[in-house]
């Protein structure tokens, strides 16, 4: 295995960003052994391995949990919050996932809390909304093997909000939408169902 890919592997390398965030400190013209800053390392460290710790999450384990409820219609969560952090700028873009799936034929169900989690797992990464959308509407397809799914994201971007184009309250959507769902009627109910607040 390669060095970045290994790296990929192991949990979160927090002497690492220590020495790095020192680094970054210096390069912006800041001493990073004044009082303010002595364990801004040390609490960069704590916090990337928070806000990246999906990347050593699995999707299926969370997804394992399901009960036999001969559910055989749309189950919807939606308006979950989170927080993703922008791969092309690292700082956060943040807003609400909308999940929904129609159970497999046996209509077994997964916990409602375990489709917020799957959220988390692809949230704690370095991301892209697109990517994130469609990660989590595919691992709902693998892990639940339902008739479809649907997931709808709508988040604002700080890169876009508080530098460059500077365009704060400016909302991006996405949606993947995957097997039964795609019909025109499913697929219009679920997304009044998602909209309608
Ligand atoms: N498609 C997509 N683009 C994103 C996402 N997050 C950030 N971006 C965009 O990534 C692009 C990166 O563009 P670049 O020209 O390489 O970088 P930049 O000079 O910092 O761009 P500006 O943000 O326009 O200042 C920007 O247009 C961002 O708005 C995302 O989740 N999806
Ligand atoms: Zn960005």
């Amino acid at each position: 295995m390669d060095a970045d890919l290994q790296a990929v592997a192991q949990p979160v390398d927090q002497a690492r960003i220590r020495r790095a965030v020192r680094e970054i400190l210096v390069a912006i013209g800041e001493d990073p052994d004044r009082d303010g800053l002595l364990e801004t390392p040390t609490r960069v460290a704590k916090a990337y391995a928070e806000i990246f710790a999906g990347l050593h999450q699995d999707a299926g384990e969370v997804l394992a949990t399901s009960f036999d409820l001969n559910h055989q219609e749309l189950v919807l969560v939606k308006d979950i919050p989170f927080y993703s952090t922008c791969e092309h700028h690292l700082v956060p873009f943040h807003g609400t996932a909308h999940l929904g799936y129609i159970p497999s034929e046996e209509g077994r169900v997964t916990g409602l809390s375990k489709l917020a989690r799957l959220v988390e797992v692809f949230a704690r990464r370095p991301q892209v909304q697109e990517r994130l959308t469609t990660q989590i509407v595919d691992a709902m397809m693998e892990h639940l093997t339902p008739k479809g799914a649907i997931v709808v994201v709508e988040c604002e971007h700080l890169c876009m909000s508080m530098r460059g184009v500077r365009k704060p309250g400016a909302k991006t959507v996405t949606s993947a939408v995957r097997g039964q769902i795609r019909d025109t009627a499913t697929r219009a109910e679920a997304m009044s169902l998602i909209l309608g607040r």
